[in-house]
């Protein structure tokens, strides 16, 4: 069953046209990479996911209704997003970050209940920030305040994610590890995902479905075997590269340089 559909979605900053009339299902349960090059449009594409744009012409839906008239809290206790460059005030601690994913779950302020403070443990321990529970978030490095980001966005207990470039600022363990992480999530608690990638092998490596993006409009969108390969990345970004899928189907994309 669609989670998310995008239906007809045209949307232009000003006069810059930016998403062409763009249709796309998410399904539940799907592991969705979106890739493409700078400016195609993938982070307003997840914007308008999200309802923080409004799209200027078609429509977005949550299983069948319209996110533009959905209820703020209620669609927050379905979708969290983890945007790019998140900010968050210096001086809060970061346990107190992330109890606030619990906020949409809560109909008044009444303090954490047992399950709250269960469920913010757990998003603590999956993504491995308990160690600075006690820090401010303006004391931590740039991946250390990601990973509280994503762990803020887990305490929301969403059924889908939409994660920005969730690697910037990681260092390549922990990359592995927070798509590791959220396949895991994905394939143990059903939580669906899209994430804007520029890794092409690791969007091939985690996702099940690839989505290519150029200039507002897909280009293709299938499993990666499908759609990684040399011709499409030609395409997509100028570059020519060699794809071997290797016995466990895992890719090795080697770049032999710009495409003349
Ligand atoms: N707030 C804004 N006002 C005006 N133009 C914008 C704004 N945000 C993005 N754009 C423009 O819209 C286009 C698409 O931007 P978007 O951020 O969606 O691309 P992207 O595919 O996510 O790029 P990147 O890979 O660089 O993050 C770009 O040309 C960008 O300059």
């Amino acid at each position: 069953m669609a989670l998310l559909n995008v239906d007809g979605v045209k949307f232009a900053y000003k006069k810059k046209e930016v998403l062409k009339k763009m249709s796309l299902e998410i399904n539940e349960g799907d592991f969705m990479a979106v890739l493409g090059p700078n400016g195609s449009g993938k982070s307003t594409l997840l914007k308008l996911l999200s309802r923080n744009l409004k799209p200027d012409g078609g429509s977005v839906f949550y299983r069948k209704e319209k996110i533009t008239s959905m209820d703020t809290k209620a669609l927050a206790r379905r979708l969290a997003i983890l945007v790019q460059g998140a900010v968050a005030p210096p001086d809060i601690l970061v346990k107190d970050m992330v109890s606030y994913g619990r906020y949409p779950h809560q109909k008044w302020w009444r303090g954490n209940t047992q399950e709250d403070l269960k469920i913010i443990a757990w998003a603590m321990a999956r993504t491995k920030v308990q160690q600075f529970a006690l820090r401010r978030m303006g004391e931590l490095s740039g991946g250390e305040r990601q990973r509280v980001f994503l762990a803020m966005a887990l305490a929301q207990k969403p059924e889908i994610i939409l994660l920005d470039e969730p690697t910037t600022y990681l260092d390549i363990a922990h990359q592995l590890e927070l798509l590791e992480l959220v396949r895991e999530l994905n394939k143990e608690e059903g939580l669906t995902v899209v994430a804007v990638l520029h890794d092409v092998a690791q969007a091939a490596r985690y996702a099940e479905k690839v989505v290519l993006m150029e200039q507002g409009k897909i280009m293709a969108m299938g499993s990666p075997r499908e759609v990684i390969n040399p011709e499409n990345l030609r395409r997509l970004y100028g570059v020519e590269v060699e794809v071997c899928w290797d016995q466990q189907g895992l890719p090795r994309i080697f770049i032999k340089g710009l495409a003349r």
